[in-house]
């Protein structure tokens, strides 16, 4: 199968080589395209064919959009039409709609991964226009499954996937760069809080996956009357932790709305 990426930057970049790493595609079937040869080089020198955006559209069977969506009407331009191909797109705010309508194509995937895909353990939501066929879904599938988990959702709801898992690692590592802050200032070294910090919330993330149970349950195991944890809970309520998330996420949210519309 021949595979092409056009915008070949952070997501495009992980994209391909998860796709050779994992064995999916042999460089041999893979196409990149990027605006500046500087992003290329490093996969050129590795074996990786390099192409332009509108070969890409000739002659490979699925295509990827990897550019910011400041770039696409650019990129769509140079693309052309291309009405046989599957299309798949990591473009923040560009509707399959709008996809549809550049590239002339009816199969249309719109994908939100994350860059823990860079490991294969990344979230992807996906939402798909009604032509793909069993067959294409299956490509979708295998091409995907490299990266990590797919979790299919509507489309009217990618902004709010964007916010919560697309965006989300940036927040995370806000979190876990302040952890690991406290641990320094009370003496830890930075190796040593860092790890603690990881492996507490890898461990907590594990436990509420494997048992299932709500969040809250857990906080109440940890949580001694007149213990230690109470008194970081009281400082977090004080201090609004909560709604200081939830607003986070709300106004990423909206940002991913408004690019909908630009
Ligand atoms: N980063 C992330 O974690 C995630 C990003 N996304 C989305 O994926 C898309 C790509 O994001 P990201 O990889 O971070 O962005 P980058 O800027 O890192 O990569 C985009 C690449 O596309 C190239 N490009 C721009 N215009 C064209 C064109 N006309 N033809 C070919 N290549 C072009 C850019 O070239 P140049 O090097 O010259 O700038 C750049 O290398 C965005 O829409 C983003 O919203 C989705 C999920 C997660
Ligand atoms: O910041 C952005 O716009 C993109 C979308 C999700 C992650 N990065």
């Amino acid at each position: 199968m021949k595979c092409g990426i056009v915008g070949v930057g952070n997501i495009g970049g992980i994209i391909a080589k998860r796709l050779v790493e994992t064995g999916t595609l042999d460089k041999s079937e893979l196409f990149l395209a990027s605006r500046t040869f500087e992003r290329l080089k490093p996969f050129a020198e590795q074996g990786f064919q390099i192409s332009s955006v509108k070969e890409i559209a000739e002659k490979c069977e699925v295509i990827f959009l990897c550019v910011k969506p400041q770039d696409s009407d650019k990129m769509f331009e140079e693309l052309g039409e291309a009405p046989d191909r599957l299309i798949i797109s990591t473009m923040t705010g560009v509707t399959i709609k709008r996809i549809v309508e550049r590239t002339k194509s009816v199969k249309v995937v719109r994908i939100m991964p994350n860059i823990p895909s860079m490991i294969g353990q990344g979230v992807i939501g996906l939402a798909k226009s009604e032509s793909l066929n069993q067959q294409d879904w299956q490509t979708v599938e295998k091409l995907l499954s490299c990266l990590g988990k797919i979790f299919e959702v509507k489309e009217e709801l990618i902004p709010a996937v964007t916010a919560l898992s697309g965006s989300g690692p940036a927040f995370i590592f806000v979190i876990v760069d302040a952890l690991i802050d406290a641990g320094i200032r009370m003496g830890l070294s930075y190796d040593l809080s860092r790890r603690m910090v990881l492996e507490t919330m890898k461990g907590s993330a594990e436990l509420l996956l494997q048992l299932g149970n709500h969040p809250g349950e857990f906080r109440h195991v940890v949580t001694s009357p007149a213990g230690t944890t109470i008194e970081g809970i009281y400082r977090m309520e004080r201090e609004r932790v909560r709604g200081a998330l939830m607003k986070t996420i709300q106004d990423t949210y909206m940002r991913a709305l408004e690019l909908q519309k630009e």
